[in-house]
């Protein structure tokens, strides 16, 4: 195969639906590749997607903004039902301020956004920039909002942050902020760059996470190759100072990690994120809970190689963050650090990306530029493989080569069928999203272990009592499966097995020699 499902482990991949947004279209997939699925906005990716625990659908969309433009704008949050009715929308999007990149649907139905507004180069010089590392006629500053979604279209702002409150500068002691920057962790350096060119566009923040029991958020700085945890304690008038909130430092830097050099901490040396994305707290009941993972692209290094990292931020107490005065936040060392074991540089994607803890202790990962999910087991076997079949030209064909057709896809997110999203859904597949699947289903014939289709047959279909499997080869082993895929019932060494017990529905026949096996659909009626 070359689009859609690649390759598939069907005893080691975690089993589950897979999020992924693509031009106008969200999909849900299961692991053969077909569409469990779909919504459709009217706006491209803005661009993060998040299935919710009603079954609705949280999104971010691109608007057309003329006077702020760069990679990851959005401008409209969107949320649809199951049955992809637009029920809410949120316009954030003018001359002064839009939505990008991330959202995070908080637990309590609140949204936190993020944006970039406007600061005149006046603004940036008054808060310490200097003059010469100004390149465009403005800054963006970044700001994090929540926001109450109120009606069909409208939203209460009930808590923000922005970067511009928490800078230090020793350029010019004429102007705001001026201090000692090596002394002053917990605040930015606005003189500082990232090895870029001071355009508006300085921190380029690509993810915001929100961690409910230490009520902290993490936030991402692809050009500073940054990370930043805040408290979200605090009230708005707090979270501009440096005092209050649970942790007492108001809205400055709880935590940093990546690149110790923008404190003058580290040198080259210390740099350990390169235009990184996603990083989150590792959710409660997952293997390595609490911990951060994140996707560190690896681009502006050479060679450029993306890498996963999971690591532990060193702490006191819950939240509380271990710092030592004149040195780098810790950790040295990543707890775990995927890269391709044959050569890193076979693994890399410059943007986008992000990769995910599965319950199993799996990892899934999104290398972005590429439009490429694959899921690895703990001992780094890749056991699922995934190519999104959308491109920038249109749906592509299976056996059609995706290289140099855009598929990007910002990040890819698989739920357990046990999430209650799916409680009293219909999940019955429908197609694969790529053309011409036909014969090519990938469950089917992936494997050269499977049987060709035509060399088993299941009937009667539809059935009401005993299903009966005819074939050349000898039946070792039948299993029902029902649609969420649990098994149901299974029979050793017989050519039938009796359904009439079974509600009326949709079930899946797994039938296996010693060496073989497939999977077909029945009708129980
Ligand atoms: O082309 N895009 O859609 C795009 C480019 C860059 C980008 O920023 S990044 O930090 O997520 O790579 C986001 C979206």
């Amino acid at each position: 195969n070359t689009v859609g499902v690649i390759s598939y482990n069907q005893n080691d991949t975690y089993n589950g639906l897979t999020l992924f947004t693509s031009l106008t279209e969200t999909y849900l997939i299961n692991s053969c590749g077909e569409v469990v699925n779909q919504w459709t906005s009217a706006f491209p990716p803005g661009n993060a997607v998040y299935l919710l625990e009603d079954g609705s659908l949280l999104r971010a969309g691109k608007v057309t903004n003329t006077t702020i433009m760069f990679g990851g704008t959005g401008g409209i949050v969107e949320k649809f039902d199951w049955e992809g009715n637009l029920t809410w929308s949120f316009t954030m999007s003018d001359d002064t301020t839009i939505q990008h990149h991330d959202i995070f649907p908080m637990p309590n139905g609140n949204i936190l956004i993020l944006a970039v507004t406007i600061m005149s180069n006046a603004e940036a010089i008054q808060a310490g920039r200097d003059p010469n590392l100004l390149t465009d006629g403005v800054l963006f500053n970044e700001q994090i909002l929540e926001i109450e979604p109120l009606g069909i279209n409208q939203a209460n702002v009930v808590w923000e942050w922005n970067i511009k409150d928490h800078l230090i500068q020793d350029f010019d002691v004429t102007k705001d902020n001026f201090g000692v920057v090596e002394n002053n962790p917990q605040l930015l350096d606005i003189n500082f760059l990232g090895g870029l060119s001071g355009s508006e566009n300085w921190l380029h923040m690509n993810s915001i996470q929100y961690n409910n029991n230490l009520d902290q958020i993490v936030m991402s700085a692809r050009h500073m190759s940054e990370i930043y945890i805040i408290d979200h304690s605090t009230s708005t008038a707090e979270a501009s100072g440096d005092t209050g909130g649970i942790y007492n430092k108001g809205g400055d830097f709880l935590y940093r990690w990546g690149n110790p050099q923008s404190y003058r901490q580290g040198t080259q040396n210390d740099q350990k994120l390169f235009g990184q994305h996603y990083p989150h707290w590792i959710p409660d009941g997952l293997p390595n809970a609490g911990q951060l993972i994140l996707y560190n692209n690896g681009f502006s290094r050479t060679p450029s190689f993306s890498e996963v990292f999971i690591l532990t931020p060193p702490t006191t107490a819950p939240g509380v963050y271990d710092y030592t005065s004149n040195t780098a936040y810790g950790p040295t060392a990543t707890d775990y650090t995927y890269t391709n074991p044959v050569d890193p540089i076979n693994f890399f994607s410059r943007i986008l990306s992000g990769a995910q803890v599965l319950p199993n202790g799996n990892i899934l990962i999104c290398d972005g530029d590429s439009g490429y999910f694959f899921e690895i087991d703990s001992n780094e076997n890749i056991v699922w493989e995934y190519i999104n079949p959308s491109g920038a030209t249109g749906i592509l064909s299976q056996g059609d080569d995706p290289e140099g057709i855009p598929n990007l896809v910002f990040r890819a997110h698989k739920y357990g069928y046990d999430n209650p999203a799916f409680t009293g859904r219909d999940l019955t597949p429908g197609n694969p999203i790529e053309l011409n699947s036909g014969i090519n289903e990938p469950c089917d014939v992936l494997s050269t272990e499977e049987f060709a289709f035509e060399d088993v047959t299941v009937y009667p279909n539809p059935a009401t009592d005993v299903i009966k499997v005819n074939s050349t080869h000898q039946i070792n082993k039948i299993e029902i499966y029902n649609s969420l895929g649990a098994i149901i019932s299974q029979v050793s060494n017989s050519n039938e097995i009796n359904v009439s017990s079974y509600n009326s529905g949709i079930y899946f026949v797994r039938i296996s020699s010693d060496t073989r096996s497939i999977t077909k659909k029945i009708i129980k009626h």
